[in-house]
């Protein structure tokens, strides 16, 4: 069966300045797929990422959602565009400090979903559990340690149940038995169809990448993996 793309880039460039970033790249994220993007520091992995998720302007070329062009789409299509589709796996994890892991959940759920109340506890009971953290739920963010707050930056991507996720090194803090869980659940993504776009110097992923690309110098090209997937 065809898998359907969602999101395409079409000879996309972008520059700072006078330095060249993306170089005519074309991309399609599709349906029920985890695409890896390497590339050495610098070379424009978040950029990339960025443009996908409409948060960063282009120099020229096309994107297209669902076969449309929507390159001319202001930044309040956009902005729909993301919160019906997208959610976010940031380094920093944006997760509020001072509240506790249930209230986190809580506040990230009113603002990014259009759930109800009662759908949005059942959800987080449902994920503290399936994540083993019903435990520290009335734990403030600020006392978990850094695997942890990963784990719910994680499990808040999963609660937000959206058809797109980008992970920007989800797993840097992240012990090897918590990863493998990890992996597991990006399985479980890519089963229910949802779209995967990771950026990530860990070989760890190699496995469950449908395909890996290489960013370097502008040029994203597919690493090739000798007929294995
Ligand atoms: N808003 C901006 N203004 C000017 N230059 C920028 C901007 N954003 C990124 N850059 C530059 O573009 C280049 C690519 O940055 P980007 O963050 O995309 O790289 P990266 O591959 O994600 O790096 P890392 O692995 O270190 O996170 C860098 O040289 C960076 O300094």
């Amino acid at each position: 069966m065809m898998k359907e793309t969602i999101i395409r880039l079409n000879k996309v460039s972008k520059k700072y300045h006078d330095k060249v970033v993306l170089s005519n790249v074309d991309l399609a994220l599709k349906h029920g797929e985890l695409i890896l993007i390497k590339g050495d520091s610098g070379e424009g992995k978040s950029t990339l990422l960025n443009i996908l998720a409409l948060l960063e302007p282009i120099d020229s070329g096309d994107i297209y959602w669902q076969e449309k062009n929507i390159s001319q789409l202001d930044i309040k299509g956009k902005k729909r565009l993301r919160k019906v589709n997208m959610s976010f796996i940031f380094q920093d994890y944006n997760l509020f400090e001072d509240l506790t892991l249930e209230e986190n959940l809580k506040v990230f759920l009113r603002l990014s979903t259009n759930k109800k109340e009662d759908e949005i506890e059942a959800d987080i009971h449902t994920y503290l559990k399936k994540f083993k953290m019903e435990d520290r739920k009335s734990i403030f963010i600020k006392l978990l340690s850094g695997g942890e707050r990963q784990r719910i930056a994680i499990m808040r991507a999963f609660l937000a149940n959206k058809s797109i996720i980008f992970a920007d090194e989800p797993t840097a803090n992240i012990d090897e038995e918590n990863k493998k869980m990890i992996v597991n659940y990006f399985k479980e993504w890519k089963r229910e169809g949802k779209v995967i776009l990771l950026v990530s110097h860990d070989d760890f992923y190699d496995d469950i990448a449908d395909d890996i690309y290489r960013l370097h110098k502008g040029n994203l090209s597919k690493v090739n993996r000798g007929g294995v997937k």
